[in-house]
């Protein structure tokens, strides 16, 4: 077993896909192309924003002392993928296989997880919003996050408020399979590396997302890993550009913006640790400029998709009347 100095990550340990073209710029704070990037939505690496150094100094043993006695959402899985699905909509979906289970628990269960997965390499990882149940020792980290860069950027593109912190405590291996948010997204790397791989939107058509009323909505149905082409024959035509984020590294991921994220071997610390800042959107312009962004397209398939579910009362019809509508007449 190949023991890797702390901080570093095994490069042999990267699964290569066909599908990436080209890496993710990574910029300084004080690099002026860096907000053009952001401007432009397309994603960059901030390596130097000091947005999360306050929270360096957060391992396992100081998060179990101060994290509180809360409770927080950790999913386990059987194999490395943990696919994001709405919970109340499995639960109505009796036919759907939820992919990973979710567990609320406290962060020693969390940590006694952890063992066991050292023993049955069944693999966890922790995923909970920062709320108000943490340690006032949390909260000083928090507040010293750098809130002056970030809320500056934040009014300087006109995005909407935060919505949420994400904490992510993952083990190497870990896989968030290809999805998109609707939300603006700084994503802070604290401890470990993780490989962030992005499509742009325009690639909708080579992602195959699950039906918007499906608990896997914004979840890509293709497995990047070993893409069954005969179901999902476009996403020959899918390229990814990447980026291997570690501690201080801030990816910004843009709206809409496809990503797969993995969470990198690296025996010291046998963890990886991010924070997330999703933002609302920016409000819709008051006049529309055509030809629509492939955001807009995105987001004008999702609402149809949802007014035609609501005007047939079930979300199974909505196929059936789409190719009625398209087969032999818009083809
Ligand atoms: O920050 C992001 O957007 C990521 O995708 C980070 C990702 C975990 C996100 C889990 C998730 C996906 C969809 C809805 C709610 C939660 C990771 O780091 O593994
Ligand atoms: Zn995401």
């Amino acid at each position: 077993m190949a023991v890797f100095a702390s901080g570093s990550y095994d490069p042999d340990s990267i699964t290569k896909y066909s599908s990436i073209t080209e890496q993710i710029p990574r910029r300084s704070i004080q690099d002026p192309e860096t907000y053009q990037l952001i401007k432009d939505s397309k994603p960059v690496v901030i390596t130097d924003t000091n947005l999360v150094t306050s929270a360096s100094k957060w391992d396992l043993e100081y998060l179990n002392k101060n994290l509180g006695d809360g409770l927080f959402y950790v999913y386990t899985s059987n194999d490395n993928r943990f696919k994001y699905f709405d919970n109340k909509r499995a639960e109505k979906c009796k036919s759907f296989v939820t992919p990973s289970e979710r567990h609320h628990v406290t962060f020693l269960q969390f940590l006694q997880m952890l063992k066991r997965c050292a023993r049955t390499k069944e693999k966890v990882y922790l995923q909970q919003t920062l709320n108000d149940s943490v340690g006032t020792n949390i909260v000083t980290d928090f507040l010293q996050f750098n809130w002056d860069w970030v809320n500056k950027c934040q009014a300087a593109y006109g995005w909407g408020s935060l919505s949420s912190n994400l904490l992510l405590i993952g083990l190497e291996g870990n896989i968030t399979p290809v999805h998109y948010d609707e939300q603006e997204n700084f994503f802070a790397q604290i401890s470990g590396h993780k490989r962030c791989l992005l499509f742009s939107p325009d690639q909708f058509d080579c992602l195959y997302p699950h039906p918007v009323a499906h608990p896997c909505d914004r979840q890509s149905q293709v497995n990047i890993a070993n893409p069954d082409y005969k179901k999902f024959p476009r996403f020959r035509n899918a390229h990814a550009t990447e980026a291997i984020v570690g501690p201080g590294d801030v990816l910004y991921i843009p709206m809409y913006w496809w990503h797969q994220i993995e969470s990198l071997s690296s025996r010291i610390p046998p963890v990886t640790i991010s924070v997330n800042f999703w933002y609302r959107g920016t409000p819709l312009p008051d006049v529309i400029q055509y030809p629509l962004s492939p955001q807009q397209r995105v987001s004008v398939m999702r609402n149809v998709e949802k007014m035609l579910a609501a005007a047939l009362g079930d979300a199974e019809k909505v196929g059936e009347l789409l190719r009625t509508m398209v087969e032999g007449r818009y083809t």
